[in-house]
């Protein structure tokens, strides 16, 4: 009989997280332990009993068994948190393809000693109309950052500190500006929890819209009746899906229990944060790239200890160690944020309910346009649907037209801006309403080419083109290499030599001159580099200190501009083009999400997408806002090549600087997979150049395997991670595996 071996962790609370230690397990255990379990084994040679955590349940021995202990015994009732994101760990382990390590330190928050910081809070000291008189006096001297306080407290009389300077962007000296002026002060959390609130900002608890109403008690109902299925809440932009949110958290934290909420980091803005904190006060935390690790771990702590009861935050904040999990939200479920890029890299979405599985706890996803995995799972019967098809107050949806840029050609016009779309800006600045121009990205490079040859402009160690920047220089996006524009073609000497398309910069420039009336702000990686970027820029759009606000797909992720009524998508196909299975998703999730900024206020909106290829279905289904349309065609080609979630789906992502060596482990591996798969079930694919063959001089290869049954892949993949373990042929190579994106 073969015997089995656990690997288990004594701590857990320091970077000790990669020291384990193997036990024998006991005949009388034999087939009982799983990761996470408790349990007490022999330490040292003192004859000591210590506690530990099951990290890994093997058949293989890492030494001489004849040296090895044997676990003591199994604590019984022993489930705590640390079990639970242990058992995580490993689930994320075996899915994502990481050691077990990586998963522990993605999963555990790593304790780090830090100095205890006090939370501060700032206070208003005036009354409403003195404050508001204050307000216009700030207006009319432009002091732009007093103006964000200001109203920031006339909405909530008491604001944290932290989130002032993170959120609004203030600094220290503005704030002790308005504290010698005795407009405010500045308290700590200790008086804060007694405080003498003013009552009205607890009474911002806005009632549900019928329709609203119905979701939530649909969700809750079946959440009475032990249904813990995952609910995806279908609901049109502006539908007020965050409302329902908020409902559903209420309830949870009336039961005493704690909520995850992740939402996509560039839209946990100042604005998202501040409706729950209106709504839930001092039980809430925020979580986001930014904090320093023992920040991080510090929240963590609270969470752990019971001071906080809900916990927002990106992808990251899915691990908050919460002792009696409620409810985890996903919010813009379909965002591709949700997956890690790190190893392990696991995505949010199905995480979460794993975690929710092991918690017994419900988990809520909610999109204006979900992934077409999740659509697929609601149509299935995994998941609950629940739609909201209309916005709230009945507000109506935008209306979108198309142009066909090539007719624009023919009619002599050689600017990106088409016609019709220079026209509406026209009379939206003359409205003094709000335009946002939207310029897909993905995909896109403003590259820089010969046009006697056609020789464009290569990174030399990426296989990517040069984008051209105004500086005169030539950079590549994916290593920061810069090079001087040249004069001449490298290659055929041809002074006829420049970039082409339009990048944002350049779509500033031609804004700016043909609108010569309009305040134009730009956001995209370049002006958003420095920290807090992107919330200055999308605070002064909001305070309408500008009137065109152009950007990347930055600029469409869940944001509530009440006054835009004009959204022009300048060029809708560009990421239609790039070699991914779902790139008709993310144009048509894009499109739908840009086009869906408009009109959320009291006025209609409209949307102008400008495209080469208007009678393709994500684009024709984005243009009547029918997501049904969209699914239907899409699952359809989904299901005849095999892809994700009709099949599903193993990468094999392997990089190397030396490309032979590259080759020929690739080759192996899809040798050896052929060997494993002696039935001929599994479909494999390659090795082929991934779509960017070459990045900062590691060449980048990928196999593909397609297989229906997920079990089948999961051992597959679990006997080629064997493999490449044991095979030193395999240290010069990098290999990644990846499930289904
Ligand atoms: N029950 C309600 N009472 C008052 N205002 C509401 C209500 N529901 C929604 N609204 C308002 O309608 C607007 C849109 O709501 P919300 O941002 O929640 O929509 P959403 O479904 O999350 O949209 P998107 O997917 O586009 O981000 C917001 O300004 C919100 O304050
Ligand atoms: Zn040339
Ligand atoms: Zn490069």
């Amino acid at each position: 009989m073969t015997k089995t071996y656990v690997d288990i962790i004594v701590d857990i609370t320091s970077e000790k997280l990669d020291r384990s230690f193997q036990y024998l397990v006991p005949e009388h255990l034999e087939g009982k332990l799983q990761p996470g379990m408790q349990v007490q084994v022999p330490f040292g040679n003192g004859g000591r009993t210590i506690k530990g955590y099951v990290i890994r349940v093997t058949d293989q021995p890492s030494f001489d068994v004849s040296r090895m202990k044997e676990i003591r015994e199994v604590e019984t009732g022993s489930n705590s948190i640390e079990s639970r994101l242990i058992a995580l760990a490993a689930w994320i382990r075996e899915q994502y393809g990481a050691t077990m390590i990586q998963a522990l330190k993605t999963v555990l928050p790593v304790k780090q000693k830090m100095k205890q910081k006090e939370e501060r809070w700032i206070q208003l000291l005036l009354t409403k109309d003195e404050a508001n008189e204050q307000l216009e006096l700030c207006r009319r001297k432009h002091y732009v950052a007093r103006q964000r306080l200001l109203e920031a407290l006339l909405e909530n009389n008491t604001i944290s500190y932290s989130l002032a300077l993170d959120k609004l962007h203030l600094t220290a000296s503005v704030i002790k500006t308005m504290e010698s002026a005795g407009t405010v002060c500045i308290q700590t959390k200790e008086v804060y929890r007694n405080p003498v609130q003013n009552t009205e900002q607890e009474q911002t608890k806005q009632p549900l819209s019928p329709p609203q109403r119905e979701v939530a008690d649909g969700i809750l109902k079946g959440w009475r009746e032990q249904d813990l299925r995952p609910v995806l809440i279908h609901g049109v932009t502006g539908s007020g899906k965050t409302q329902v949110y908020m409902e559903l958290m209420e309830e949870v934290i009336r039961q005493g229990k704690q909520v995850i909420l992740l939402i996509p980091e560039i839209a946990l803005t100042y604005q998202t944060v501040q409706r729950f904190y209106r709504r839930f006060g001092a039980g809430i935390s925020v979580l986001h790239s930014r904090l320093s690790p023992g920040e991080r771990s510090d929240q963590f702590e609270r969470a752990k200890k019971g001071e906080l009861q809900v916990m927002i935050g990106p992808r990251s904040a899915l691990f908050t160690p919460f002792p009696n999990l409620g409810l985890i939200v996903i919010d813009e479920e379909h965002e591709t944020s949700y997956q890690s890029e790190t190893v392990p890299c696991y995505h949010a979405r199905e995480t979460a309910i794993e975690r929710g599985n092991l918690e017994h706890c419900p988990v809520v996803l909610g999109s204006a346009t979900p992934s077409v995995d999740a659509y697929y799972q609601a149509q299935n019967g995994t998941y609950r649907l629940f739609e909201l098809n209309n916005r709230y107050e009945n507000r109506q949806m935008p209306e979108v037209y198309s142009v066909d840029l090539r007719e624009e050609l023919k009619q002599g016009n050689r600017s990106i801006l088409s016609g019709i779309l220079q026209e509406k800006i026209e009379d939206r600045l003359k409205k003094k309403e709000q335009i946002m121009l939207f310029l897909n990205r993905r995909g896109y490079a403003g590259f820089f080419s010969c046009r006697s040859c056609g020789t464009v402009m290569k990174c030399p160690h990426c296989d990517v083109s040069l984008s051209q920047h105004r500086n005169g220089k030539l950079v590549c996006h994916y290593c920061g290499y810069e090079t001087r524009q040249p004069q001449q073609c490298p290659v055929c000497g041809s002074p006829y030599i420049g970039g082409f398309r339009a990048g944002t910069q350049q779509i500033e420039e031609i804004v700016k001159k043909r609108f010569s009336q309009a305040r134009v702000l730009r956001m995209d990686l370049d002006t958003t580099r420095k920290k807090e970027g992107h919330t200055n820029i999308l605070a002064a759009f909001a305070n309408q200190e500008a009137d065109i606000l152009i950007g990347t797909q930055m600029i469409v992720k869940g944001h509530d501009f009440p006054k835009v009524t004009l959204v022009g998508v300048l060029a809708a196909d560009l990421s239609l083009n790039i070699s991914d299975y779902r790139a008709s998703e993310r144009t048509f999730q894009l499109l739908t999400q840009a086009a869906g900024r408009a009109g959320r206020g009291e006025k209609p909106g409209e949307a102008i997408i400008q495209t080469y290829q208007p009678e393709h279905y994500s684009i024709q289904a984005a243009m009547h806002q029918d997501y049904r349309a969209f699914y239907e065609e899409e699952i359809g080609y989904r299901k005849l090549l095999g892809y994700p979630p009709a099949s599903n789906l193993l990468a094999i992502h392997g990089s190397c600087g030396n490309e032979e060596l590259l080759e020929t482990g690739m080759q192996y591996i899809r040798k050896f997979l052929n060997r494993v798969d002696s039935h001929g079930q599994l479909q494999i694919i390659g090795p082929a150049d991934e779509t960017v063959s070459k990045i900062a001089d590691m060449y980048r290869k990928v196999i593909y395997v397609k297989q229906e049954d997920h079990q089948l892949l999961l051992r597959a993949k679990g006997r080629l991670e064997q493999y490449i373990e044991v095979n030193s042929g395999f240290r010069e190579i990098r290999i990644q595996l990846d499930f289904n994106h």
